[in-house]
């Protein structure tokens, strides 16, 4: 039996996400209460380790977990030495430096003397040192867009999704720092000593990846009616065709279709000939 360790978010905004997506990838976790950090799953050889998606990198780096899911901001931040395996597509945010919208700043090289606070002093001093600008690093735990208002910075250097936080604060972006979004990251050592078990995990994750945005069409037409609809029907080797019992000249198609095509294509179908069309999504595509 290879037992292996799932290191997940026990909080912050990639927690739930997180969590649904490995409950989709079959993964089922059994008896997790709201504080458990250590739950058994319907898997007898995976357990699951709840972490601050800060500390993940590196219990991942170190072996208190084979598997992690994080940030690939917390990854870098961390300069952890682990394997990133997959990219879940989720979590997505840019870390950007800003001014105060009044500043005179305009480009990096402006930032020369400049205090900058920032949850990521790691990225921070990289960045800056990779732009030849001294800069003082201010470390915050957090609000870090109320620092220049406060007078202790000049300027930030955080993350931003909608903008909002940006907006409302009053800052202007001057420059991109780094694009991050959530991923599964390995143990190097567990790669190669537990590879087919941290395969079969990944391959599960990436099977919901695989299926989002993707929903599975089924309908009724008469055979005539076949090639008009296998023309409205868009790639993946075409549609699945089958007879229907007992109704002579009766098909039944079956297709895998972008969700966001859904709409259009039911009109285009319906005038093809297609009737008794229905809509499912997809929990999961496995290759
Ligand atoms: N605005 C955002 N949009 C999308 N993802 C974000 C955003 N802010 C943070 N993240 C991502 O979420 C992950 C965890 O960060 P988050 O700040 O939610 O957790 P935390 O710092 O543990 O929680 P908290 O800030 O509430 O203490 C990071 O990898 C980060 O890239
Ligand atoms: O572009 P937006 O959608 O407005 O998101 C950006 C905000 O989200 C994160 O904050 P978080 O919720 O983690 O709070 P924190 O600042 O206390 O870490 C980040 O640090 C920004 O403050
Ligand atoms: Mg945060």
């Amino acid at each position: 039996m290879t037992s292996i360790r799932l290191a997940l978010p026990n909080k912050g905004r990639i927690a739930q996400p997180v969590r649904e997506l490995v409950e989709k990838s079959g993964i089922h976790l059994v008896g997790s209460g709201e504080r458990k950090l250590v739950a058994k799953t319907v898997d007898p050889e995976i357990e699951v380790l709840f972490a601050r998606p800060v500390d993940i990198p590196e219990y991942v780096a170190n072996g208190a977990a084979d598997i992690g899911i994080t940030g690939h901001d917390m990854v870098m931040e961390r300069g952890s030495d682990v394997e990133e395996l997959l990219d879940l597509k989720m979590g997505g945010a840019t870390l950007v430096a800003a001014v105060p919208e009044d500043s005179a700043v305009v480009e990096v090289v402006d930032l020369d003397g400049a205090r900058v606070a920032t949850e990521f002093p790691t990225i921070t001093r990289t960045f800056f040192e990779r732009h030849g600008v001294s800069v003082t690093i201010v470390p915050v735990g957090g609000a870090c867009e109320a620092t220049p208002y406060l007078g202790i910075a000049d300027a930030i250097v955080d993350l931003t999704s909608s903008g909002t936080t940006i907006r409302t604060n009053r800052l202007r972006v001057i420059a991109e720092v780094l694009r991050s979004s959530t991923g599964v990251i390995a143990n190097r050592t567990a790669l190669t000593e537990k590879k087919e078990k941290v395969h079969e995990v990944l391959l599960a994750l990436e099977s919901v990846v695989r299926a989002q945005g993707q929903c599975y069409l089924m309908m009724n037409a008469q055979r005539e009616a076949l090639p008009a609809i296998e023309e409205v029907l868009p790639g993946l080797g075409g549609p699945t065709v089958m007879d229907v019992a007992s109704k002579e000249g009766l098909v039944a198609v079956h297709a895998v279709v972008a969700e966001e095509c859904v709409y259009q294509l039911i009109n285009q179908l319906k005038r093809a000939g297609a009737r008794d069309i229905l809509v499912m999504s997809i929990e999961r595509m496995i290759p």
